[in-house]
């Protein structure tokens, strides 16, 4: 007990976000209670108790907590683990927080897994998650137990039992399970980390997100993409401490929540402070946005306002591609293996992957500009989108729509040169 106390992280404060304390002495009694009085950070509805069915698997949900708008979270998972399983690598996964299995079920029959070990807190969910697992495999291929994330991803560490995927689908904050995690995890294995913490993510608690992510956000005009980045910041920090690197293999931002998840590759290395973990600053008074590195810091200013007083700062955070091209690729074409691809979801997933495809270009900087913001500053009506976008292309821009806002584009156009291109179309 008194190593596991050495290793696991002091506990995090009381999220907002959070239904469920990460004691388990209390867990049980917690896990469907909230904690806050404002209806606005409860998280979603849960599935009311009986059945669902996903991708073609019928399951129990019982009451647990369940979310079909989780679906495609769930899919780009699974993709992610089938590309695992075929690169010749065993497939062990560590679902942390399974919920009523649907994950686990999931990675077991279509990404092929070895085991699974699926694991939730609440012990209520047990017998659920049994159910719907023995339904589709042997009990060779999988297990069932019900404790505190921290604590059983300690315990496989502990006993050299290491995972080729790990997956963290906590409710609030990830950030106190990504050093346990990374711990459990094998060199080149996945970590799948998800945050619902959308309060400290848009930057509206610029010393929250200090506290929980190393990282000081202000409200900018792209929040929701700021938010991914302090993920992926705070876990490429937490990597570094242990001797280690990650990389974004995907990110994705769901308004549906709002969900913040992103896909990690782990390996052995350090954090290197000139490779994209920098500051953004966004400049209040032009609109335009910039990333500075750490030796940059003491001599900010904005092309329009030599003294930066109009710039507001965030970082430090990653600034590199949120998505690897080539991975998106394989990714859609293990879809398409899949059957996936075609009419309704499959259409949609094909969509979603494609545009993050779009907006993986090298040459795309971070954020995104929204026509509205455009709109405003030119003192026009905002522009059409696709006409926007080609004549950026016209004038030698990269140029992409973005996955995560619907009337906004990823370009490495100035803010200035935008407004009169705007006012052209
Ligand atoms: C967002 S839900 C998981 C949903 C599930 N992964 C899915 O895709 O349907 C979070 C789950 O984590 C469990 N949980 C919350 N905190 C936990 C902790 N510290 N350790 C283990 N499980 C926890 C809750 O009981 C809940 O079922």
């Amino acid at each position: 007990m008194l190593i596991l106390s050495r290793l696991l992280p002091p506990p995090p404060p009381p999220s907002p976000l959070s239904n469920f304390s990460p004691n388990p002495r209390i867990a049980s009694a917690a896990s469907h209670r909230l904690s806050s009085p404002s209806s606005d950070l409860l998280p979603p509805r849960c599935a009311a108790e009986g059945h669902a069915a996903e991708r073609g698997h019928e399951f129990e949900t019982g009451g647990t907590f369940y979310r079909s708008e989780s679906a495609v979270g769930r899919d780009l998972g699974v993709l992610a683990a089938s590309l695992q399983r075929r690169s010749g690598h065993q497939l062990r996964v560590l679902d942390a927080m399974c919920g009523c299995g649907i994950r686990s079920l999931r990675y077991l029959v279509e990404a092929g897994a070895d085991f699974v070990l699926a694991n939730d807190a609440n012990d209520d969910n047990r017998g659920v998650i049994a159910r719907n697992l023995a339904r589709v495999s042997g009990e060779g291929r999988w297990t069932v137990s019900s404790n505190e994330a921290n604590r059983v991803m300690v315990e496989c560490y502990l006993k050299r039992d290491f995972y080729d995927l790990v997956d963290v689908d906590s409710f609030g904050s990830e950030s106190s399970y990504l050093r346990s995690a990374m711990n459990c995890l094998k060199l080149g294995g996945l970590l799948y980390v998800t945050s619902t913490d959308g309060y400290t993510s848009g930057g509206h608690r610029p010393h929250h997100s200090l506290a929980a992510y190393g990282a000081y956000v202000c409200p900018m005009p792209y929040s929701n993409e700021v938010g991914l980045r302090m993920l992926i910041g705070g876990a490429m920090r937490e990597a570094s401490v242990l001797g280690y690197r990650v990389a974004p293999l995907f990110s994705y931002y769901s308004y549906h929540g709002p969900v913040f998840r992103v896909m990690l590759r782990l390996n052995r290395g350090k954090l290197l402070t000139n490779r994209h973990y920098e500051f953004i600053s966004y400049c209040t008074k032009c609109g335009h946005s910039q990333s500075h590195s750490w030796d940059e810091l003491s001599k900010l200013s904005c092309t329009c306002n030599k003294e930066g007083r109009s710039l507001v700062v965030s970082g430090p955070l990653w600034t590199g591609p949120l998505h690897s091209t080539s991975y998106l690729t394989e990714m859609l074409n293990m879809a398409e293996q899949l059957g996936w691809m075609g009419n309704g979801s499959g259409a949609d997933l094909q969509k979603l992957l494609q545009l993050m495809v779009d907006e993986s270009d090298p040459k795309l900087p971070f954020g995104y500009i929204k026509l509205d913001e455009v709109a405003s500053r030119a003192k026009i009506n905002s522009p059409p989108l696709r006409t926007m976008m080609s004549a950026l292309q016209k004038e030698g821009y990269a140029v992409s729509r973005s996955h995560i806002a619907t009337n906004a584009i990823k370009t490495d156009c100035p803010m200035a040169t935008c407004i009169r291109i705007a006012k052209e179309v």
